[in-house]
């Protein structure tokens, strides 16, 4: 037989998000001089209380005497009191109208405005113990009922022993005068309820501290609004990512840890075991070894453009979704491409060095401008066909090659090849991306196709040019000069150094992977890419994500979300249909989108789901993982 379960929750600071006497102290001072004064006493009276420090009647007694309120001001309170019902409690409500049997609210606060807010909520007023305050006449408070146990220190766990409870006993509370009933042995487990207030005192005592009610449902196997409390959701940021995306993932409740270097795939591969989104730029490889290893993981976050650092095709195998920042540096990467070429073509690097050694070198040889000078873009996506525009205004004529088919922007020129374009301009820019198939597709055959004289840039990645043959074109003198900001081998965090067979050449720039790192930029992805992450976890939404089918979607409410990722195989839809069925689950809604490995099923249903359910739903031959969402 299954045991019977009482809940026994505290009012204020758990089911409501204040505490109030507090609020009661806002009403009846309303516009009197002395409100913040009297308001700041009640509140330390108020904490005194709670953490133990101060006698309960003391601080009741006192408390009272400062606030002179009457039975209008109770009705106020009560009012009021509607409206600031905890959050999770809210999430939560349809299914704790159905538990409204086995819940009882135990306060030391007073029925008097606590019963009509319980039965707002839908809860039984009946199964309100608290004090009562004594009125006279004229309606004004007087006294409170001293004979209630309430009203006096050690009084809850009086009234639980006095209530006999069978089952399990479970106290949902803030404060040391809940902890006390689980101390006195009249209940199982004391849950610190720490959504409202975080009381230090009592935290070292409690069985569990839970941040919201999804967490205490979650622990006690009961059904919740949230599959997956979202205080369990790991975020692991590395690379020193903008300060805004822990701030956001932290709004949502997400515990973060926060790293400015990257981790090498061993080191990756102990910290990520029990992280659900991890959070990487450039130089950390998510490889399959890794998502192994991540037992969780749901998300990788990638606060850059380029995604070849990832393992894409596992992740999606793995059922892992990624994101990126398409455009946030955009723009940056431009500005530095241009800067670059204005530079390289004054031969400003070396007119910098020398001055720096105390050489004045006043000369215009080797300046030139750029205007009218021929700029070949290798890879005309979001940053070759910016820079095409920005080029172009500067006066420059602007050729370009992708491999797919791109329509020019301005007047610009396409060329068919890239050999057909090295032959005819003054200064070469790749922003190809890098993938396997770009590694070393400019060496020593690429670089004897440009013009003598030509500047060479590489902004996109370290691996797609031979460094080695583009050293010897520097020396050589067949290259002007080069700025590259990206290189095979980069240090993992600043506390490296580094090291390149182009250090010390002659009109080189050499820039440490910063040609996305602007104020701007950086701002833009910290918030752009975990609003994705947050938004595939609060709605299944995969917009925008690098390997996922992509369906944008809305999130529901009075229903239940079911989302179903599988291999790509023939009647995966059909069969999850039927299990609902047999389950009698009427379907709301339901969007199925694939790419060439997976499908990507969403299931609105509304009734609740049991376990046969979905353990059913689990089973199914293809999936790759199942999660329900509310
Ligand atoms: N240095 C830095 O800090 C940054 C570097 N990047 C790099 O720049 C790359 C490009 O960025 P976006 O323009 O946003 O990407 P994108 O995907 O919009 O453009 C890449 C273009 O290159 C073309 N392409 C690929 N391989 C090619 C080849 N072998 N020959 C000719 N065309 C080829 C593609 O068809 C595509 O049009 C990123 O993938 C990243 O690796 C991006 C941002 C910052
Ligand atoms: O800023 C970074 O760490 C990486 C920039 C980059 O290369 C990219 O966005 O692809």
């Amino acid at each position: 037989m299954i045991k019977p379960i009482n809940l026994i929750i505290d009012f204020d600071s758990t089911f409501t998000r204040v505490e109030a006497l507090d609020v009661l102290a806002e009403i009846v001072l309303e516009g009197d001089p002395r409100q913040s004064f009297v308001l700041d006493k009640i509140q330390d009276i108020t904490n005194k209380g709670m953490d133990g420090s101060l006698d309960f009647r003391a601080s009741l007694e006192q408390r009272l005497d400062l606030l002179q309120a009457d039975r209008r001001d109770i009705e106020e309170l009560a009012e009021r009191l509607k409206g600031q019902i905890s959050r999770s409690f809210l999430r939560n409500q349809e299914y704790f109208k159905s538990l409204r049997e086995s819940i009882f609210i135990v306060s030391n606060g007073f029925t008097d405005f606590i019963k009509p807010v319980v039965a707002h909520y839908g809860l039984n007023p009946d199964r309100v113990i608290a004090n009562e305050f004594i009125y006279d006449e004229a309606g004004r408070i007087i006294d409170f009922n001293k004979d209630n146990p309430l009203s006096r220190n050690g009084g809850k766990s009086e009234v639980i022993k006095q209530l006999d409870l069978k089952g399990d006993v479970y106290v949902i509370g803030d404060g040391a005068n809940d902890l006390e009933i689980r101390k006195a042995g009249y209940a199982n487990k004391f849950y610190l309820f720490t959504e409202n207030v975080e009381r230090e005192k009592v935290m070292a005592e409690a069985d569990h501290i839970a941040p919201n009610l999804d967490e205490i449902l979650y622990e006690l196997k009961m059904s919740r609004s949230l599959s997956y409390p979202k205080n369990r959701i790991k975020v692991l940021l590395l690379e020193g990512v903008h300060p805004q995306a822990v701030e956001l993932f932290e709004k949502e409740g997400y515990q973060v840890e926060y790293m400015t270097s990257s981790l090498s795939e061993d080191e990756l591969c102990e910290k990520i075991t029990d992280v659900n989104v991890i959070g990487i730029r450039s130089k950390t490889h998510i490889t399959e070894k890794v998502i192994k290893s991540a037992k969780r993981l749901i998300n990788v976050a990638a606060f850059c453009i380029g995604t070849n650092q990832i393992d894409l095709d596992a992740c999606t195998r793995h059922g892992v979704a990624v994101f990126n920042a398409p455009y946030s540096n955009t723009r940056s990467v431009v500005e530095l491409a241009i800067a670059e070429i204005i530079m390289l073509v004054r031969n400003l690097p070396d007119k910098a060095r020398a001055m720096h050694n105390g050489k004045w070198e006043k000369s215009a040889a080797g300046a030139q401008e750029v205007r009218s000078k021929k700029l070949g873009i290798v890879g005309y996506g979001n940053i070759g066909a910016q820079l095409s525009v920005v080029a172009e205004a500067m006066g420059m004529d602007v050729y370009y090659y992708d491999l797919e088919e791109k329509l020019a922007l301005g007047n610009a020129t396409k060329c068919d090849s890239m050999e057909e374009l090295l032959g005819l301009v003054d200064v070469v820019t790749l922003h190809v991306d890098g993938r396997p198939e770009n590694n070393n597709i400019f060496g020593a055959k690429q670089f004897d196709m440009m013009k003598d004289g030509a500047i060479f840039i590489n902004l996109a990645r370290g691996k797609v040019v031979d460094v080695k043959a583009l050293r010897e074109n520097i020396l050589s003198g067949k290259l002007k000069g080069c700025a590259v900001d990206v290189f095979p081998r980069e240090p993992k965090s600043n506390d490296e150094p580094f090291e390149s067979e182009l250090m010390g050449l002659p009109n080189t720039i050499l820039t440490p992977h910063i040609g996305g790192s602007t104020a701007e930029a950086q701002e833009n992805i910290g918030s752009f890419v975990p609003n994705k992450v947050i938004q595939y976890i609060n709605t299944g939404s995969t917009a925008g994500s690098v390997n996922f089918p992509n369906l944008q979607l809305q999130p529901v409410h009075h229903a239940h979300r079911l989302l179903h990722i599988h291999h790509n195989v023939p009647k995966v839809l059909a069969h999850i249909d039927q299990i609902l069925a047999k389950h009698n689950i009427n379907i709301l809604s339901q969007y199925l989108k694939t790419n060439e490995q997976i499908g990507y099923v969403i299931t609105d249903v509304d009734r609740a789901y049991d376990d046969d359910l979905l353990e059913e739903l689990k089973q199914i031959e293809p999936t790759i993982w199942f999660r329900v969402l509310y």
